[in-house]
């Protein structure tokens, strides 16, 4: 059993604590956001995330995991601090390093004996893991000794808790290999792959996952727009595709593209390493391009249909970037419905958790109303345009929608509904290559 202080407890921070502390460790989260930690030490999430409410819930009540805002009090007796931090980008895509540096200095600062300190924020190769381990060494007390291990993230939001308990692998970066040890023993009880690698490659192992994923989903969308000239179908295109087990079948889904708190950022951070090192990716430029257009592909598909906005109600049903949470950072449905509402739509909005968060990021406007359900945001509607993937969505009455809209497009940007029975029910509908 090993004492543990994960510093920020976010999507990533929260999640760690939580499966550290179910794998008999004793933790303590930190986070600067006070609300945060007044929330969870009722024992509430700050956002909705399936399985952690219960799996906090019961280390809590176990002993085992409890929440601080204050790191000096958190680090006495650690053996291991985790940084779970954000790095969110700067105006010139670059990952923003500033709060990693501060919590490391923090951790060095208030550390009472020696420790490892895990890097688990996804951060830049090319001199961010030296600076780390720098500032580390000269808040340290003299003598004491805080070897850096990178062990980036790999979770999706939504199924974070499974993705925790069930890793594809763990790749763990150091150059002191008694601390990666120490680390990869961590592990041990999930029986994944675990891959002993140098800092450098550790970071941009993830980078480089997360632009493949991303990859995957712009070149699906590339080939929809192809598919949409010769009148192919996009979705028998990806299921023929990902029978093929080097292609594989995940991220092949076509639609309004990726965003989310990761992939756009990490594209960008990729490209922005690259060129800081006097390289031009055109290839990850391009996979930024496609995805920035697809939002606009739909609602130009939409204004089509409709003949222009002005004039016309849509409903937009989902605003998370994904489903399974309330995130709304860089979500596909908050830029389609700023474009709608620029064009002179009227927006009428629903989904089933983001509510409050989309109305606290997207700045009010007159033509955008938030709906109690998906009826209440059709109601009256001239099209509807699905945003997010919401399987709820699937199993609405659809019927009874159709017969409450004044039109009956239906731009589906998720590829979530049948095609024929939406067509077999009167409506007009509209997808990308369908
Ligand atoms: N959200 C996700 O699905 C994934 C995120 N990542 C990476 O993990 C990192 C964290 O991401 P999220 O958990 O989404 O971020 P988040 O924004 O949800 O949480 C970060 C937390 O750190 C706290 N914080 C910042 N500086 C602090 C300090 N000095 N002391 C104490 N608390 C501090 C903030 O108040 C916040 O609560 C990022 O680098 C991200 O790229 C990696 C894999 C998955
Ligand atoms: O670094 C991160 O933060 C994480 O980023 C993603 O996870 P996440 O962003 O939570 O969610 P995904 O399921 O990957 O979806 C990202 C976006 O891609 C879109 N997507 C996904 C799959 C697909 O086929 N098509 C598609 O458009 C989703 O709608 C969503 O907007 C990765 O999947 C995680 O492995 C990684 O740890």
């Amino acid at each position: 059993m090993k004492h543990i202080v994960v510093i920020g407890v976010g999507y990533v921070g929260l999640t760690t604590a939580a499966f550290l502390a179910e794998l008999g460790h004793h933790v303590t989260g930190v986070d600067m956001d006070e609300g945060k930690i007044v929330l969870l030490r009722q024992g509430r999430i700050p956002f909705i995330e399936p399985e952690l409410p219960e799996l906090v819930e019961r280390n809590v009540r176990a002993g085992r995991l409890n929440f601080t805002t204050s790191c000096q009090k958190a680090m006495p007796h650690a053996d291991m601090a985790f940084i779970c931090v954000g790095t969110p980008p700067t105006p010139s895509g670059h990952a923003d390093m500033s709060q990693v540096e501060e919590a490391a200095r923090q951790v060095a600062l208030a550390a009472t004996q020696p420790l490892i300190v895990v890097l688990k924020s996804t951060t830049p190769p090319g001199g961010n893991a030296e600076r780390v381990a720098a500032i580390l060494a000269s808040h340290l007390s003299p003598g004491m000794d805080a070897p850096l291990v990178v062990n980036p993230e790999f979770l999706r939001e939504g199924s974070a808790v499974y993705d925790t308990f069930h890793p594809d692998r763990a790749v763990i970066g150091a150059w002191d290999s008694a601390a990666a040890e120490e680390v990869a023993a961590l592990y041990a009880p999930l029986r994944c792959p675990v891959l002993l690698t140098d800092p450098a490659s550790a970071q941009l192992t993830k980078y480089a996952s997360n632009a493949f994923l991303a990859t995957k989903i712009s070149f699906i969308n590339e080939i929809s727009r192809i598919a949409e000239r010769v009148g192919a179908n996009i979705h028998a295109i990806a299921q023929g595709m990902g029978f093929d087990e080097r292609i594989g079948a995940e991220f092949l889904e076509s639609g309004l593209g990726y965003g989310g708190s990761c992939f756009p950022k990490d594209v960008l951070a990729l490209s922005a390493i690259a060129e800081q090192q006097g390289y031009y990716s055109q290839f990850l430029h391009a996979v930024t391009d496609i995805n920035a257009g697809q939002c606009s592909l739909a609602v130009e598909k939409l204004g089509d249909a409709l003949g222009g906005f002005h004039g016309k109600a849509v409903c937009v049903l989902g605003l998370a970037f994904k489903p399974q949470t309330d995130d709304v950072r860089e979500s596909p449905a908050l830029s389609v419905i700023s474009m709608l509402c620029r064009q002179g739509a009227v927006v009428q909005a629903y989904d089933p958790a983001a509510m409050s968060t989309a109305q606290k990021v997207l700045p009010p406007h007159a033509a955008l109303e938030y709906c109690a359900d998906a009826y209440a945001a059709a109601l009256g509607c001239h099209a509807v345009l699905i945003a997010t993937n919401w399987p709820e969505f699937r199993s609405l009455d659809w019927s009874h929608i159709h017969s409450s809209m004044a039109g009956k497009a239906v731009m589906d940007g998720r590829g979530l509904l049948s095609p024929d029975e939406m067509r077999g029910m009167g409506f007009e509908y509209l997808a990308f290559a369908n």
